[in-house]
């Protein structure tokens, strides 16, 4: 079947050629003045200079592979976090068009039998049929499409074209601004507080530990002789991407009978299939395309055109020149879940408002008096939190350790083993809080939306019990009694150290100036002096602004002084602790990577056999193995079975193409090397265009501070936000059990 979506007709305007290049014919807001194509960089900030970099080089990946675009980068939405953005008005023709030729793909039938992928043409056929083989011996494995798809995109940065080296190396996010839980360092885990993701990101950790050591890594792994991943941190890198970017399309029960639609970008193993008829599926990784961000209000989708020959970016209202293009990664995913799958949180979120937990069903009934004695002792661990904030701005640092009289009132919900003994602190005294009520006035519709849900079942004697409400009340109690409880207050220590390098520009994606936020005139800033003369020194450059995006001076002031100030319960992520086979929290809304038993299985089945050297750990985890669960990187039988199987291949030959080669890879190993660790990726290996000029120009430490992703990309920004979401969702659920007290 032919594909009968028009194609764009594109026209250079700024040239008068014609040309498929989005940015050569409007320019958009991002794109900082001149939309010539050779304009000088030499006067723009380092930023704007970077940002310019990278249309260019979307300019020469769209020429490249062949790609249809009426899109470029753009940097929008609160967070200033990069993605497409229209670069003209478009009604319904398709916005950016790749020819599946030009993506990396895996392609298997709903029944697990036939697999076949789809590597760049430049791949030499005695490469593709070792990556096939590898395919055929991990079919079993969870997210094994994600794993190859991996391999296809660590040849492609290595050895495929130029096109493809540029977009690995100059387009997609390098390791340090990866957002996936599996890049998520235990310190970063450690500032988001919340158990459940610690857990699950240890075991994508897992599990990008055994890819690495069976399959991908250069000198251990069965794929070796393609000198794929010398690092462990280059497997994560290439399996964060394909995890965070690749779509899946499930297609009709009859191959080709119909156009795939994209269920989000990401794995997405167990979670949505079901609602779908069963047929092939196919996971692509559709450069540029890739770049469209998450919106719970989207205004375009992804399909995959019913030939099968194109990715397509639809337009699914008109949308104006410049305006963000976005897509729903799938499945009305609340914080929680999205956190999870893709280490990000949207502000607004629609669907936080039902909570729908895997193992919601596991947890014991709730009731009532159960639940507003949890939300009491909640209620008073903050008032206690905030006691000890102000406590901290007054004596210049330390806890305070008195404030609440043992005794007053015992009676309370024990949290997290820990019996809060407070004096009597209700929803009134906070309600009398006035600092609270900007911030909370904006969840009274919810709020009420809620509560109008709930009322009506209250069942007699205070207990309830239809299907509906106890959703939610399981969804608010697992979320917020068991995971927020234990991210209200920070430690000390933990905030100090994390804003300590914030300020000093430590952290990438925190670069200094307009970005952080930190009231110098709070008092528990005045309480740190580094802190808060960075602070004050910040706020001479340039007008501080608010970290959490759309919230008032109030709730500015609040978020520095609970970063600076905070006090109490100390960080509670597992990090590095090995992951329950089973429990709780184990299991999240899709069957996910690397915890899930089939991974296990795999490490078990394993030799128990050291592979050559120790894998090195760039998130410092430690060794997965050393719970003694088989985890470490012996060879396991299929690894054996496809280094035998690989044997007879001429793979130590490095592939040649055109101009690349043996060559490549020495240029690319050099580059990277010059480029040191904080790259992700290789360097472009022909030297036809330079690196950004922008990280050399800027001097010593700049370009570390420079986010190509946005300005405010990056985990730790994620998980600040994360946890401001969940303080939200707490205010809510107060409230709402503040509601149920009164009735
Ligand atoms: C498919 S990529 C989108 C393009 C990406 N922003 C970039 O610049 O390469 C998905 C990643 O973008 C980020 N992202 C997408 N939508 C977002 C949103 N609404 N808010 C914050 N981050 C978002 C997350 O890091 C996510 O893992």
């Amino acid at each position: 079947m032919q594909h009968s979506l028009p194609l764009p007709r594109l026209v250079n305007s700024a040239c008068g050629t014609k040309c498929r290049r989005a940015s050569h014919r409007t320019p958009v807001s991002f794109r900082l003045g001149s939309n010539q194509c050779t304009a000088a960089t030499a006067s723009l900030a380092p930023l704007a200079r970077l940002q310019r970099e990278q249309a260019r080089y979307l300019d020469r990946v769209i020429d490249g592979m062949d790609i249809d675009s009426l899109a470029a980068l753009g940097f929008h939405g609160a967070d200033d976090i990069r993605g497409l953005v229209a670069s003209e008005a478009v009604r319904s023709a398709s916005l950016v068009t790749v020819p599946l030729s030009s993506t990396l793909a895996v392609s298997m039938d709903e029944d697990g039998g036939q697999l076949s992928i789809l590597a760049p043409p430049e791949m030499p056929p005695n490469v593709k049929k070792a990556i096939e083989v590898v395919a055929g011996l991990i079919r079993d494995t969870p997210d094994h499409q994600l794993l190859i798809l991996a391999v296809l995109l660590l040849w492609a940065r290595k050895y495929g074209s130029t096109a493809w080296r540029e977009y690995c190396t100059e387009l997609l996010p390098p390791f340090r601004e990866l957002s996936c839980l599996l890049c998520y360092t235990p310190g970063e885990l450690s500032t988001l507080q919340l158990p459940h993701l610690a857990e699950e990101a240890s075991r994508q950790h897992d599990w990008a530990r055994w890819a690495h050591s069976q399959w991908l890594s250069s000198s251990s792994g069965a794929l070796r002789r393609l000198g794929l991943a010398e690092r462990l941190e280059d497997s994560m890198w290439a399996l964060a991407v394909v995890r965070s970017r690749a779509v899946e399309f499930q297609m009709g029960a009859t191959a080709g009978s119909g156009s795939g639609s994209g269920s989000g970008f990401g794995s997405n193993s167990g979670f949505g299939r079901a609602r779908r008829p069963p047929g092939p599926i196919v996971s692509v990784l559709a450069p540029v395309v890739d770049l469209a961000n998450h919106s719970n209000d989207p205004n375009c989708v992804i399909q995959l055109t019913t030939d099968r020959s194109r990715v397509v970016l639809l337009p699914q209202r008109p949308v104006a020149a410049g305006e963000p293009l976005t897509v729903d990664y799938g499945f009305d995913r609340s914080s929680l879940e999205l956190m999870t799958d893709y280490g990000f949180v949207a502000s607004a979120n629609p669907y936080d408002g039902e909570v729908t937990l895997p193992d919601a069903d596991k947890l014991a009934p709730l009731d009532l008096s159960r639940l507003r004695s949890a939300a009491r002792s909640l209620l008073r661990r903050r008032q206690r939190w905030r006691r000890q904030q102000q406590a901290v701005g007054a004596a210049g640092g330390g806890e305070e350790e008195g404030g609440e009289a043992e005794g007053e009132e015992a009676e309370g919900g024990d949290l997290g083993g820990e019996t809060w003994l407070l004096a009597g602190a209700g929803a009134e005294e906070v309600a009398q809080d006035g600092d609270e009520d900007d911030e909370e006035a904006g969840f009274s519709g919810r709020l009420r939306a809620a509560v109008s849900l709930l009322a009506p079942s209250a069942a007699p004697g205070g207990s309830y019990s239809t299907p509906a409400t106890q959703r939610i009340i399981a969804g608010l109690w697992h979320k917020l009694v068991r995971h927020c409880a234990d991210s209200l207050p920070t430690s000390l220590e933990s905030d100090r150290a994390m804003l300590g390098d914030i300020l000093a520009g430590r952290i990438s994606g925190f670069a200094m100036g307009p970005e952080i936020s930190i009231d110098p005139a709070t008092p528990a800033a005045a309480a740190l002096p580094t802190v808060a003369a960075a602070a004050a020194s910040a706020a001479a450059q340039g007008g501080l602004r608010a970290a959490v995006p759309g919230r008032g001076d109030a709730a500015r002031a609040r978020s520095a002084a609970a970063g600076v100030g905070a006090a109490g319960a100390q960080p509670t992520a597992a990090a590095g602790s090995a992951a329950p086979a089973t429990g709780e929290v184990s299991g999240g809304p899709r069957g996910r990577v690397g915890g899930a038993d089939g991974v296990r299985d795999q490490k078990q089945a394993g030799s128990g056999g050291e592979a050559e050297g120790v894998v090195e750990d760039p998130l410092g985890f430690g060794q997965p193995g050393s719970s003694g669960d088989g985890t470490s990187s012996g060879a396991s039988p299929e690894a054996a079975e496809a280094t035998e199987a690989l044997a007879g291949s001429s793979l130590a030959a490095p592939p040649t193409h055109g101009s690349q080669g043996a060559a490549v890879a020495s240029v690319v190993g050099a580059a990277a090397a010059a480029r040191g660790a904080s790259s992700g990726g290789a360097g472009s290996g022909d030297g036809a265009m330079q690196a950004p000029a922008a990280n050399a120009a800027a001097g010593p430490g700049a370009a570390s501070s420079l986010c190509r992703t946005g300005r405010r990309a990056g985990r730790l920004y994620a998980a600040l936000r994360a946890r401001v979401e969940h303080k939200q969702l707490l205010q809510v659920a107060e409230e709402l059990l503040g509601e149920y007290g009164r009735k």
